[in-house]
């Protein structure tokens, strides 16, 4: 079996950043290149101050600190890293198309196709092309037609390696992966490249943790195993609005079936609504997927997940209305937290963009306090949506460093993210801070409700009446 010496790994973002940091580190032998279009991103990765990577994640600035510059290496050469690797990972994003057929579901592939493009016009020796992107089944047979048909007679090995790293947590999950799963063809130079890919995972993770299928087993594992994660928080989160209407506790319930075995205790926190850039689009192409086939049962069946999820975020917007005397013009409302999860510094789909969506729609006036999230980054999540004018984003919506100036003859706070920090603060200052009744909308079930109303807050707790 041949080595490999060389990688490269298109797309510095939260997967090829920390995905190729850490394969750098665990693997000294191996000159490690992440290129991007992106300049502002590759000078970001580049930067001295290793605190200020565009990626937030524990443990990763040490990572880069030990490894760039001896075999790790970001850059925006993309044809050279190219030209010199033995094996192209390939990680830019794969955002849900929002034009022409299948949009709105369907996986928008014109940067999986552009990057093919690329590699089948620089390489001019044997190359392994690995999926990382998250892809719709059978995207590896168009990459293969892309490459195969350069007539520059190279050969490409095509294989599929989704990631399932989960953000916030991206330097644990792949120092200590469940499992590591590898597609490829069942031709002798298929398992060998197999088997390469491999290798350079068994530097750190234990062999029986790596999975071998065919490439389409491979791929449609991926989005499976998002719409199964997504599924079960919907399922808690469908609960919590009855628990609301009865006397039971959504965390009582969650641990008492997560007690059974087959059940487990993960993934069934009760929230206003998952986000992050990968659930509601795997699952949204995974439907589209379906209905290709005429599948129409499968598809409605997994939709029902996005479509519970929306409804808890809309639900936690009107509770807030209705509980604020059916009228939130003009008030101050807190959000604490903009991330879509703790720990990170990624907006994507956050449940908090939908939430204040729909107040500032109600004419309230919300201030924003995230630990982590730029200034720049909220505006730009508020713009996207095109709701209404850059103006009146920035006339109904500020962005604060001080969360405790922020509760300042505030009417509300809103907890949209589950940061440890916030359960920290001086809740009775904050109490004293804001106008009466103070109203408190715990979205993420961070903080205690008899604490809360001893100190005269009118509480309300996602999944409790
Ligand atoms: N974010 C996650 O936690 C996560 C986890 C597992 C899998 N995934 C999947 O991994 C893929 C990447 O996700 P991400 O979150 O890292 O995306 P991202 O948007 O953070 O990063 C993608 C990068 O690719 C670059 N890029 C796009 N086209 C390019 C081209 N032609 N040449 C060079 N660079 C190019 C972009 O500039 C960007 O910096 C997606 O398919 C996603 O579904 C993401
Ligand atoms: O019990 C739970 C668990 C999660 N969430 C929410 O669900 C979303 C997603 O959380 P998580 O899965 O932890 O983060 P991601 O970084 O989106 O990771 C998911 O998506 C990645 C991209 O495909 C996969 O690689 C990971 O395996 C998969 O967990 C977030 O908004 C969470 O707050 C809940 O509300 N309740």
């Amino acid at each position: 079996m041949k080595k490999i010496a060389s990688i490269c790994c298109i797309g510095a973002g939260y997967v090829g950043g920390p995905t190729m940091s850490v394969i750098a580190n665990k693997c000294p032998h191996i000159k490690v290149t992440v290129v991007d279009i992106n300049e502002k991103r590759i000078k970001q990765w580049n930067q001295d101050d290793v605190s200020k990577l565009p990626v937030y994640e524990s443990g990763l600035p040490e990572i880069v600190k030990e490894t760039r510059g001896r075999n790790l290496f970001f850059s925006t050469a993309i044809d050279e890293a190219i030209d010199e690797a033995d094996m192209i990972f390939i990680s830019v994003n794969t955002p849900t198309k929002t034009y022409g057929k299948g949009k709105g579901l369907a996986a928008d592939l014109k940067y999986i196709e552009l990057c093919a493009r690329n590699i089948a016009r620089v390489a001019k020796t044997d190359k392994i092309v690995v999926e990382k992107s998250t892809l719709p089944v059978r995207t590896a047979e168009a990459i293969k037609s892309i490459l195969h048909n350069t007539g520059n007679h190279v050969n490409f090995e095509i294989l599929s390696n989704p990631e399932f790293l989960a953000e916030g947590t991206a330097i644990d999950d792949l120092l200590d992966a469940d499992r590591v799963l590898i597609g490829g063809d069942d031709t002798p130079s298929g398992k060998e490249a197999k088997n390469l890919l491999s290798s350079i995972y068994e530097n750190w993770l234990p062999k029986e943790r790596i999975l071998q299928t065919n490439v389409w087993s491979s791929e449609l594992s991926k989005l499976v195993a998002n719409a199964f994660l997504a599924q079960r928080v919907s399922s808690i989160n469908s609960i919590s609005a009855l628990c609301e209407k009865t006397d039971a506790n959504i965390d009582e319930v969650a641990n008492a079936i997560g007690y059974d075995s087959r059940i487990g205790p993960k993934f069934l926190k009760s929230s206003v609504g998952f986000g992050g850039s990968c659930f509601q689009k795997d699952i949204l192409n995974l439907v589209y997927i379906a209905k290709t086939f005429g599948l129409n049962e499968v598809a409605d069946y997994w939709e029902q997940v996005i479509i519970m999820n929306n409804y808890q975020k809309t639900r936690f917007s009107d509770h807030m209305i209705s509980t604020m005397f059916n009228t939130v013009a003009g008030k101050k409302i807190v959000f604490y937290g903009w991330a879509f999860k703790k720990d990170t510094n990624d907006t994507r789909e956050s449940a908090a963009i939908h939430v204040a969506d729909l107040l500032m729609e109600e004419q309230a006036n919300i201030v924003v306090y995230d630990p982590q999230v730029s200034e720049e980054r909220i505006y730009m999540d508020m713009d996207y949506l095109g709701t209404r004018s850059e103006a009146e984003n920035r006339n109904l919506l500020t962005v604060t460093s001080d969360y405790m100036e922020a509760t300042k003859d505030a009417h509300a706070i809103a907890i949209l993210t589950e940061w440890d920090e916030f359960k920290t603060y001086d809740w009775a200052q904050i109490h004293k801070n804001m106008l009466k009744p103070a109203f408190v909308f715990d979205g993420r079930r961070i903080l205690d409700t008899k604490h809360m109303k001893d100190l005269g807050f009118d509480f309300y707790k996602i999944g409790e009446s």
